[in-house]
C-alpha cells in the first residue's frame, strides 16, 4: 500500500505523520498492525524515510475533537501519548482554526497553535494542557534512585549532579532501566540537571526509540518530579533544555495540569509503501 505522508519534528523528534482522518475503525485497525509491523524498516535512517516513531492521525473519538493520535515507536510498540508528536499533529490539524482538541491514548487534550507560518510545509509554536502528572513513587534500579511518573506514558527520572553527564548515563544507563523488571511495562529513562539559573538540562533515553534529541513527556514528568523534590517551583515558567532545544513548561499548583509550550513543523512531504503486515 503505498501511503502519503509529512515527515514533522518538534526539537528534532522525529515522525512520519500519516494522516487518515478520513478512515473506518475496520481500515483503520488494519493500518495500525501494518504500521507497527512496518516502522522499524519505515524509521530505519539509511534504508527508510527516518524517523523516531510513526504519528496516525485518526478520525475524533469524542464530540469536542478534531482529530485522534495514535502513535507508534520506531520498534513498532504503541505507547500511550507523546508530547513533541502531538505538537506536530496540532500544526497540520490545525487549518485556520488556532485552537483544538485532539484525542490520544492517554485522553483528550487541548493545544493552541501560534505563529502559525502557512507554507506547503508550515511551521508554528504549540502550546498544550498536557493533563496533570501521576507521581508513582521511587524506584532503586543499579543503585539509583529514580522517580516514576506518568504522563500517560511511563518514565523513571533521575536527577544528577554538576559532576554527572546526563547524556552519557542516559546511553549508558537508559537501556538496562528502560527493561528493569520494576517496570513491567518498559519505561522511558530521564537523566536531569538542574542548573544554576533553575532551568533543567534533559537526556533521555526512550522506550522504544533509545536517545532521542527531545521528549516532551518526558521533559513534563521531569518538571513534575523536579517539584515534588523541591528542585522547581509551581506558578513559574520553568525551560527544560533538551539536546534540540528548550521547552517551556509550568505546572501553577499540585494536581494540576502541565503547560508545555515548544516549536512543531513539517520538513517535507512524500509517499512511502508499508508493506502488509508480517504474521506473528
Ligand atoms: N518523544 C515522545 C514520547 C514518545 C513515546 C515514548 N517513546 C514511549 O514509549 O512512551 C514525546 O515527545 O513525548
Amino acid at each position: 500500500m503505498l501511503t502519503g505522508f509529512a515527515k514533522v519534528e518538534g526539537l528534532g523528534n522525529d515522525f512520519l505523520l500519516i494522516d487518515r482522518r478520513d478512515a473506518s475503525p475496520a481500515v483503520l485497525e488494519t493500518l495500525v498492525a501494518r504500521l507497527q509491523s512496518a516502522a522499524p524498516a519505515l524509521c530505519d535512517r539509511r534504508l527508510g524515510v527516518g524517523g523516531d516513531g510513526i504519528l496516525l492521525v485518526a478520525p475524533p473519538r469524542t464530540p469536542e475533537a478534531a482529530a485522534s493520535m495514535i502513535v507508534v515507536n520506531h520498534d513498532g510498540s504503541r505507547p500511550e501519548m507523546c508530547g513533541n508528536g502531538l505538537r506536530c499533529v496540532a500544526l497540520v490539524v490545525a487549518g485556520s482554526a488556532r485552537e483544538l482538541v485532539i484525542d490520544t491514548d492517554a485522553g483528550a487534550l487541548a493545544c493552541a497553535v501560534r505563529e502559525y507560518q502557512p507554507r506547503t510545509c508550515p511551521s508554528g509554536q504549540v502550546a498544550i494542557d498536557m493533563g496533570p502528572p501521576a507521581l508513582q513513587g521511587p524506584h532503586n534500579v543499579g543503585g539509583r534512585a529514580f522517580a516514576a511518573v506518568s504522563m500517560g506514558n511511563p518514565h523513571a527520572i533521575a536527577f544528577v549532579g554538576a559532576d554527572e553527564d546526563p547524556e552519557a548515563l542516559a546511553r549508558g544507563e537508559g537501556p538496562a532501566v528502560e527493561r528493569d523488571p520494576l517496570f513491567p511495562g518498559r519505561t522511558n529513562v530521564e537523566f536531569a540537571r538542574v542548573d544554576a539559573d533553575g532551568s533543567i538540562t534533559l537526556w533521555v533515553w526512550e522506550r522504544g526509540c533509545g536517545i532521542t534529541s527531545a521528549c516532551g513527556t518526558g521533559a513534563c514528568a521531569t518538571l513534575a518530579a523536579a517539584i515534588a523534590q523541591g528542585l522547581a517551583p509551581h506558578g513559574r515558567d520553568v525551560v527544560v533544555r533538551l539536546p534540540g532545544g528548550p521547552l517551556v513548561l509550568r505546572q501553577d499548583r499540585a494536581g494540576a495540569s502541565i503547560t508545555m509550550t515548544g516549536p512543531a513543523r513539517v520538513a517535507f512531504v512524500g509517499q512511502v509503501e508499508v508493506p502488509a503486515a508480517s504474521a506473528g
